[in-house]
């Protein structure tokens, strides 16, 4: 969702240590990264020396104001607790700090005479402390600021939802899942595939820095890209119950029977790529580092075994449960030239951001309440038509809750286009779902390696399941064999053996006959009486000046798209 700073101000013991300690609880439970810069603990620190002249107020405060920018712009939130009692420099850093939130912190001197948890108020009202803020030293009051809270009238939990609820309505944060849902909306979450969400980050610090130790003197195998997001989802818990890379035994399975080796529906290939050379010192050691195409070490794996997918087909019939010219087989064939499997432990730095903003926990967490509940995921590859409109409206209209992960290929799109990417095109679903019942639909988006056809779409669904969704909307083209094609990639799978109830759809369009959004199996016909486009399309029509029928597109969303570019063109 982007970084931002909530700068707290006032008088001192107004609560701004106080407030900013649970508002920084209440965003990390949302899965927000936090930095807290307290008043006292920068004056410990970064402005270790310096006093309350005006001076030395204003360099302390435009050194919080440096720091908090610089976390802001790493993607997430700082919080800062000073006094900060003059408006011309707080307003230089709002000025510096593309989302700058200001929490001013009001209560009567009587009050904080009364509270004085330092003590420090006796003495200056005795005179024993000269130039003391708002006893003989001035406080400006911010002008504006995005929150007034009066602590002395109003209690903490009234405060924190005030700063909260601002954070909500800009969008900076996202909801809890009992304000998606409504209030008293009782939830339990489908389990996650296998039963329980397989972590493979190391989460121990200590246990880490001895791994990243032991991996100095391992061989090691670079990740090409779709290893290294699946080596994230793997972390993450997203491809839960894989603990790591497949081996020979589970790729045979899954290819023959959309299973691993022991069984458990799995739909489609998980592997890690390596040359021959580093395949076989890797076996002969039994571990790997596993390093990015930068160099840097993320994982160690325990080598199960080392194999190539061609020696494992060789004079067999291998069709799989999809028949011949499955493209995930064939696309798995041409991976290699080796293939190296086993469990990874993930040390976890330097793994692209799949979408930090949805890991499971997260979701899991905004979606969780008590009891039970039916979350819908529409995970959605391109900018928003009045397609993925329809497909949301039908899923909302199914379970009452929506979550709409939106995805970018992590090979990025065509370089001759302005290409949204993933924050681009969930800052479009975000102007969509702000068209839909408030507090309904869930936005986050992440990046992927697009796989396809209809293992494709199962694995879609698990992935959504092990976020905690209970029906999962899946289309394939027409070309990968449409909604029927995606049932019977399902129905390789016992009833119930799957925790996510697929919602099988056809792609839809605008049908001209109907005068409404319509699929193939509610308006057969010619395909003259629909209009569709393509996102490459529409992106192209909007990049030429020309707007895309609004039977396929928004205009709000067109206007959005055009102003991206604008901004992309401005540099
Ligand atoms: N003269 C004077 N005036 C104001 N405050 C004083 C002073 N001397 C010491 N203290 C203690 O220092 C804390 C305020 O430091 P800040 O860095 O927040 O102040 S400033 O923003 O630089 O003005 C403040 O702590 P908080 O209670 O956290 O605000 C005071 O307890
Ligand atoms: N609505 C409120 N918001 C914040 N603090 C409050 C509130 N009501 C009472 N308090 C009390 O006021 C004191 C604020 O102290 P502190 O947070 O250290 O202030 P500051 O950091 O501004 O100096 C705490 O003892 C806190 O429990």
């Amino acid at each position: 969702m982007g970084g931002f700073v909530v700068w707290f101000t006032g008088l001192s013991g107004a609560g701004k240590s106080t407030l900013g300690a649970m508002l920084a609880a209440e965003l990390r439970a949302r899965g927000v990264h936090v930095e807290v810069l307290d008043g006292d603990e920068v004056r410990t620190h970064l402005s270790k020396g310096l006093g309350f002249s005006r001076e030395d107020r204003d360099t302390n405060v435009r050194r919080i104001g440096f720091v908090a920018k610089l976390v802001a712009r790493s993607g997430a939130c700082a919080i800062t607790g000073a006094i900060s009692p003059f408006r011309a420099i707080r307003d230089e850093q709002r000025a510096q700090i593309e989302r700058f939130v200001e929490v001013y912190c009001s209560a009567s001197i009587d009050a904080l005479a009364a509270r004085d948890p330092k003590g420090l108020y006796r003495k200056a009202l005795a005179g024993e402390i000269k130039g003391f803020t708002g006893v003989d030293d001035p406080y400006e009051p911010p002008v504006a600021p995005e929150v007034t809270l009066s602590t002395d009238r109003e209690s903490k939990e009234e405060s924190l939802a005030k700063i909260v609820g601002k954070l909500e309505e800009l969008g900076f944060v996202p909801r809890r899942a009992a304000a998606i849902l409504g209030p008293g909306t009782s939830l339990s979450l489908v389990a996650p595939h296998g039963g329980e969400l397989v972590i493979r980050v190391v989460q121990a610090q200590e246990r880490r820095e001895a791994l990243a130790e032991r991996a100095r003197s391992l061989p090691t195998i670079t990740l090409d890209r779709e290893a290294e997001v699946d080596l994230a989802r793997l972390a993450d818990g997203s491809l839960s119950p894989l603990k790591g890379f497949l081996g020979s035994k589970d790729w045979l399975r899954v290819a023959d029977e959309m299973r691993l080796e022991q069984g458990l529906p799995w739909p489609t290939f998980v592997t890690l790529a390596a040359s021959e050379e580093a395949a076989r010192a890797a076996q002969a050691r039994g571990e790997a580092a596993l390093c990015t195409a930068a160099g840097e070490v993320v994982a160690i794996l325990e080598v199960s075994d080392v194999y190539r997918p061609e020696d494992l087909v060789r004079g067999r019939k291998l069709l799989g449960p999809l028949g011949k010219d499955d493209p995930e087989i064939t696309r798995q064939l041409r991976r290699g030239p080796f293939l190296v499997g086993g469990e990874v432990q993930v040390l976890g730095e330097g793994l692209p951001a799949t979408g930090a903003t949805d890991p499971p926990r997260r979701t899991r967490q905004l979606f969780q309440h008590e009891g039970e509940t039916k979350v819908t995921a529409l995970r959605v590859r391109s900018i928003p038509r009045r397609a993925e409109e329809h497909l949301a409206r039908l899923a909302l209209d199914l379970t009452g809750a929506l979550w709409i992960q939106v995805l970018a290929n992590v090979e990025g799109g065509d370089a001759s286009r302005v290409d949204p990417g993933a924050r681009g095109r969930r800052s479009l679903y975000e102007v969509l779902a702000s068209s839909f019942p408030p507090r309904r639909v869930l936005v986050s988006d992440g990046i992927e390696v697009r796989r396809s056809g209809a293992r494709r779409a199962v694995l879609d669904a698990i992935l959504s399941q092990n976020h905690g969704a209970s029906h999962a909307v899946v289309t394939l083209s027409a070309e990968e064999g449409g909604a029927s094609g995606a049932e019977r990639a399902f129905r390789v799978y016992a009833p119930g053996e799957l925790g996510v109830t697929p919602l099988c759809i056809e792609e839809p369009f605008y049908s001209t006959t109907l005068h409404a959004m319509a699929t193939e199996r509610s308006a057969p016909g010619d395909t003259s009486t629909r209009i569709t486009a393509t996102e490459a399309e529409i992106l192209d029509r909007i990049q030429r000046g020309e707007a895309p029928p609004p039977e396929v597109v928004r205009p709000e969303i067109t206007r959005e798209i055009r102003s991206m570019y604008e901004r992309a063109k401005g540099g």
